[in-house]
């Protein structure tokens, strides 16, 4: 114990023993997951358990430690094992390469746990995980960094505020449609628009908006003024308009054959000169061509901040600016110089014309993280930000903003990682009644109002921390932020919030049924749990977004037929992936107005003379909402549902995987301080709403803005 004497010292005899016994599961392996098992284990923690569901990537290098270049492609939880492990050979971790939200964690794995520390990255593992530790009762301390902002936030439940409580607002910015295409002033504009002619050459080009279909016209003349302008008639402006548009046609039907029609096929795909000639059609076509055309249009660049000037290719190739002196010597870290993106350009085009991607052609998708795919956006943003007098930017600088991510800062995520193995101490002392002895661990939360933003609506947790039962009453949440405030720290710590009784997952109206599953029908749950022991009129069961059941009235015969179907199957059987352990069902009673969801747990264990109906039910029965407002629609902002108004979106910046635990209650310098995320992930909005047609990254529509094309 010498090694960790410094610790019993500061925790205490009692609590360290704690820490020594606890069972500790760790969800991520990525850089908030590595830097936890390593302090865990050097906080003399032994029984810890660590899933994973990806592979080592080199880019995980720079800030994983506990991987090294070896390692790329293995399995991140089984080498953070053995790497933390290296630090201790007596403790016992359990590393498991798989998903969370995978059956064999259900509810009955999570119970083996004390505590439960996120390291993840995305929304919708967090609130899976939000979820089970709910069903569970076990305390979650969830983290995220961005960049240089971070946050730890405690989770308990009846305690404190769950990942669910406050509806998540995705922060996503719009770009319309002719913005990106006739008018950009800012870069990512022009990043965007390299994304689409990559999805033009590359990928599917009908859902490229460069494609320029007939239905783009009919989009783009109802964001002219619409109907109104349509019915103003005959005015010379529209007759001007008119003629543009047929040119502007004309334009665009050019570059659609520069690029589609002029495809190096068969043999001449294997023809490094054709290739490269046919990389030069489409630089022809694009930067110069088109640019040119459309200048001698009455409207042309109407409405651009600056005119945009025509790149020939060989004034590009025999530019002589430099690249940025001022950065550092890394190419990615470069601006490139006008001709190294002209170069650059043709490369990346021959490279995924490579035999071995030819495969892919016509249908790959832009991955910042395929080398080749970031080149050719980085070239083409680049090119065309120099033909619009925009600035440019290094190819590093540019996959951030076409992934959408922040850079992770390895500092960052240690410090959040730190918090949480304090929080987690915290926590353990306070489960087991033991007292910490180091003034550090007990000090209370600070007063919200010396702390807090403008909000005042948030209201703080003063019954966690009056209460002596509660096991979070001297946690808090902590956020890192970049710049010091008031006596310069860095860290700021905040009370936690109480839970919002209308959540939709630690609300009132949630309830936990143990059955057995692989005995238990459908017909049984309805039947026994929600008609005779909750008292629904007329259910509708809702399973990960499917209705596998549903009765009242304006239902089809043939859906009667179908939902009828489903009562004798087990519930393991039922239809959308079947009800097993830690799955979440959706009940509705419209006649009652009145919703809840059920966690079911599988139990087969029951004592049949004390328990002949072989259930068990907790939780408050839902009570009828018809006065109040629908928790319905928190519910469907935090999925990420996306209102289906045809409108495109780009998600700019992090998203809300954070806005998540940080609510209200955030330092006002902080403006938004998000979870570690990247906000491109799709993960967040997968409840199957339509995705629009053309891009996720451009929207049509913008009012006030004149567009030509
Ligand atoms: N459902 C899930 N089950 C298990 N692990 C998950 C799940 N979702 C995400 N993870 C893991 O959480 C970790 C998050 O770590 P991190 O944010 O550092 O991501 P990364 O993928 O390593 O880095 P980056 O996204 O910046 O390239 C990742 O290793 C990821 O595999
Ligand atoms: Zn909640």
């Amino acid at each position: 114990m010498g090694r960790y004497a410094h610790l019993e010292r500061a925790l205490g005899a009692e609590v360290f023993a704690e820490v020594t016994q606890a069972r500790v599961l760790v969800v991520g392996a990525g850089g908030i997951g590595c830097e936890l098992l390593k302090d865990l284990v050097l906080t003399g923690f032994r029984d810890i358990e660590v899933i994973d569901l990806d592979t080592i990537d080199t880019s995980n290098l720079n800030r994983q430690f506990l991987f090294r270049s070896k390692h790329v492609g293995k399995p991140k939880s089984l080498v953070a094992r053995e790497a933390a492990m290296g630090f201790n050979p007596d403790v016992n971790i359990k590393a498991f390469l798989g998903n969370i939200k995978a059956d064999e964690f259900g509810i009955q794995y999570f119970q083996t746990f004390d505590i439960v520390l996120n390291a993840l990255d995305n929304v919708n593992a967090r609130q899976h995980v939000n979820r089970l530790c709910l069903a569970a009762n076990l305390p979650l301390i969830d983290s995220g960094t961005t960049g240089y902002l971070g946050q730890t936030t405690v989770i308990k439940k009846g305690e404190t505020q769950c990942y669910d409580c406050q509806p998540k607002t995705e922060n996503k910015k719009s770009f319309p449609i002719c913005t990106i295409r006739s008018t950009p002033d800012k870069p990512v504009h022009c990043i965007v628009w390299a994304k689409e002619l990559f999805k033009l050459m590359f990928g599917n080009p009908d859902e490229s908006m460069l494609s320029g279909s007939e239905d783009d016209f009919a989009d783009d003349g109802a964001q002219d003024g619409g109907d109104e302008a349509a019915e103003a008639g005959k005015g010379e402006g529209d007759a001007a308009s008119g003629e543009d548009q047929q040119k502007e046609r004309e334009i665009r039907s050019q570059i659609v054959d520069a690029v589609l029609k002029a495809k190096p096929e068969g043999a001449d795909a294997d023809d490094a000169d054709k290739v490269r000639a046919y990389a030069r059609g489409v630089f022809d076509a694009v930067f110069d061509n088109e640019i040119h055309f459309k200048l001698k249009l009455r409207n042309g660049y109407k409405g651009a901040k600056k005119k945009p000037t025509p790149l020939p290719f060989d004034e590009a190739m025999a530019a002589t600016d430099a690249s940025d002196p001022s950065s550092s010597g890394l190419r990615d870290q470069r601006v490139l110089s006008l001709n190294e993106c002209a170069e650059l350009f043709l490369a990346s085009v021959a490279k995924l014309w490579a035999p071995a991607r030819r495969k892919d052609m016509g249908s790959m998708e832009f991955d910042k993280d395929d080398r080749e795919a970031l080149d050719f956006v980085a070239a083409a943003s680049n090119l065309r930000s120099h033909i619009f007098g925009i600035e440019r930017k290094s190819i590093f600088e540019t996959k951030g903003i076409a992934g959408n991510i922040i850079h992770a800062i390895a500092t960052t995520n240690a410090i959040v990682a730190g918090i949480q193995i304090v929080e987690a101490i915290k926590i353990l002392a306070r489960l087991k009644g033991k007292k910490i002895s180091h003034p550090y661990f007990t000090s209370a939360p600070r007063p919200e109002s010396s702390n807090s933003s403008s909000s005042s609506s948030s209201s703080s947790n003063p019954d966690a921390s009056a209460s002596p039962t509660s096991v979070t009453s001297d946690s808090t949440a902590v956020w890192v932020v970049r710049d010091p405030i008031g006596s310069g720290n860095l860290l700021q710590a905040t009370n936690l919030d109480k839970p919002n009784p209308n959540c939709y997952s630690c609300g009132n109206s949630t309830m936990t049924l143990s059955v057995d599953a692989t005995s238990w029908t459908l017909g049984d749950l309805v039947d026994k749990i929600l008609r005779k022991s909750v008292g629904i009129n007329a259910p509708s069961i809702m399973l990960k977004s499917s209705e596998i059941y549903a009765e009242g009235d304006g239902l089809e015969e043939d859906e009667i037929e179908l939902f009828k179907a489903n009562l004798p199957k087990t519930l393991v059987d039922c239809p959308a992936g079947g009800i097993k352990d830690g799955t979440i069902l959706d009940i509705e009673d419209f006649s009652q107005s009145l919703s809840f969801k059920l966690i079911i747990s599988q139990k087969d264990d029951f004592d049949k003379d004390a328990n002949p109906d072989q259930f068990e039910l907790s939780g408050d029965a839902p009570v009828s909402k018809a006065a109040e407002s629908s928790p319905d629609e928190a519910q469907s902002n935090a999925r990420g549902d996306d209102a289906d108004d045809g409108d495109l979106e780009v998600v700019e910046g992090p998203t809300s995987a954070t806005a998540a635990v940080a609510s209200k209650k955030r330092p006002a310098e902080n403006a938004a301080v998000p979870l570690d995320e990247s906000p491109s992930g799709s993960d967040s909005a997968s409840n199957g709403s339509k995705k629009p047609k053309v891009s996720e990254d451009v929207t049509t529509g913008d009012n006030g803005v004149i567009c030509l094309d």
